[in-house]
């Protein structure tokens, strides 16, 4: 199936070439509609009342896009003091934020609690870390219900293989650190992994979760996690994770365990893919077209510091190709496409068939709002690329500056 998401009215009133020709390239487009309608699935996935949708901002913590996310009811989940600022930034209060740590310093939790955001620790020596900060406090832990899932081996996040959550086995132990700073239990919560498309393994951690939670008798939420997968594949119809499914099941085990537990408790998922990578596409432009060997290499402006997925995971993510001041012509062809970065890993489609490319063409690199421009980097002395938003009216924005020289030498100190 061919996408063509210019036709579709992914860009609005402008072309693509016009926002590069604004913005610089490559740059990050971003769609308000998409974003919005992520959001509103989410929010109507279950019947459950006390149901929280906390957004994971590390996909994607741009202040703008958060204040979006915001108006449409969504909370977030966090990882630093950074993520905890930004969020702030955006306009979220501090109970709203749930901050979920791993391996921290006693100055970045300190941080988090006298922002007052509740905070997760997912080991014994983090807890007994709380309760030293702050004795009698409100805490949740991170527990590894022994599930995990997600699209490769790095974005596992629980089970046997992964250094995240407190093993379910050594539940007492957690009691007894409880005891000791007379901490309470709040919330239980989970993360198995990031990007799935099947329910099961799910809730299958959703159980024993429910499980673990049922040892504390005082306890305001239990999250479940985030990970809900999108198609990054757009061939053989595969869609994003059916959410209405989800939610079914997720009913009737919330409303069983309520019953079970004698009070209406909070549920919470925390997706951050789901809500941002299909809300953006990458542009770049074409800059060399060369046979190197027998292989067709399309040279782009698009290199792993600006994208750093198909590097970092193989992933695949779909390209359009926007021909420039010439003639379709139809044909189709097998190339590689490659960045600027000087390294030979620099790859972001390899063998790839699409229509025949030509310098000065630009490519738009699909399902990019999720990990996207928050991995990238300045290597190679690059600047990272501007962020733009397509509002609803079609006419864009500027939601992040492209990085200038200057921002890329700001923090250096010369020697005297
Ligand atoms: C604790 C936690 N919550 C939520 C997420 C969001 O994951 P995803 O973007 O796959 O929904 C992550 C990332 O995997 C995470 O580590
Ligand atoms: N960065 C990963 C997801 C990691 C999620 C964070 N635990 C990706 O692009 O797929």
């Amino acid at each position: 199936m061919e996408y063509n998401l210019r036709e579709e009215g992914f860009y609005g009133n402008m072309e693509p070439e016009q926002i590069t020709e604004m913005y610089g390239s490559p740059v990050y487009v971003y769609n308000e509609e998409t974003l919005r309608s992520r959001c509103r699935e989410l929010k109507k996935m279950v019947r459950y009342p006390h149901f929280v949708i906390d957004y994971s901002i590390k996909a994607n913590f741009n202040p703008a896009l958060l204040q979006i996310v915001k108006e449409e009811g969504l909370e977030v989940d966090v990882m630093s003091p950074g993520e905890i600022y930004l969020a702030k930034m955006a306009g979220y209060e501090a109970n709203e934020i749930f901050y979920i740590c791993n391996n921290v310093s006693e100055q970045e939790m300190r941080y988090a609690i006298e922002a007052g955001v509740t905070t997760s620790v997912d080991s014994l020596s983090q807890l007994e870390q709380y309760g030293r900060l702050n004795p009698g406090g409100k805490v949740a832990v991170r527990l590894n219900p022994g599930y995990g899932a997600g699209h490769h081996q790095k974005v596992i996040t629980a089970g046997k293989k992964t250094k995240f959550g407190i093993d379910v086995e050594m539940l007492p132990e957690v009691k007894a650190v409880l005891a000791r700073y007379s901490l309470k239990l709040v919330g239980v919560n989970q993360h198995i992994g990031s990007l799935f498309l099947e329910k099961e393994q799910y809730l299958k951690s959703v159980d024993s979760l429910l499980e673990c939670a049922k040892e504390f008798s005082d306890l305001e939420f239990v999250d479940f996690g985030g990970g809900f997968g999108i198609a990054y594949h757009k061939e053989n119809q595969i869609q994003r994770l059916d959410l209405a499914d989800l939610g079914k099941s997720l009913d009737e085990i919330m409303y069983r365990f309520v019953k079970e537990y004698g009070k209406e408790i909070t549920f919470r998922a925390e997706p951050g893919r789901y809500v941002t990578a299909e809300s953006s596409v990458l542009l770049g432009t074409v800059n060399t077209v060369k046979t190197n060997h027998g292989k067709k290499y399309i040279g782009t402006d698009i290199g792993f510091n600006v994208l750093m997925r198909p590097v970092l995971y193989d992933s695949y993510h779909e390209i359009e190709v926007y021909e420039k001041n010439r003639k379709v012509t139809g044909k189709r062809e097998t190339v590689t496409i490659v960045g600027n970065i000087c390294e030979s890993g620099d790859i972001l489609a390899k063998d790839r068939e699409l229509p025949h490319i030509e310098e000065k063409d630009m490519i738009g690199v699909l399902d990019a709002g999720a990990y996207g421009h928050v991995m990238s980097s300045n290597y190679n002395g690059r600047l990272r690329p501007a962020e733009v938003l397509v509002k609803r009216d079609g006419e864009n924005c500027l939601i992040r500056k492209r990085d200038t020289l200057d921002d890329l030498v700001k923090n250096y100190v010369l020697l005297p």
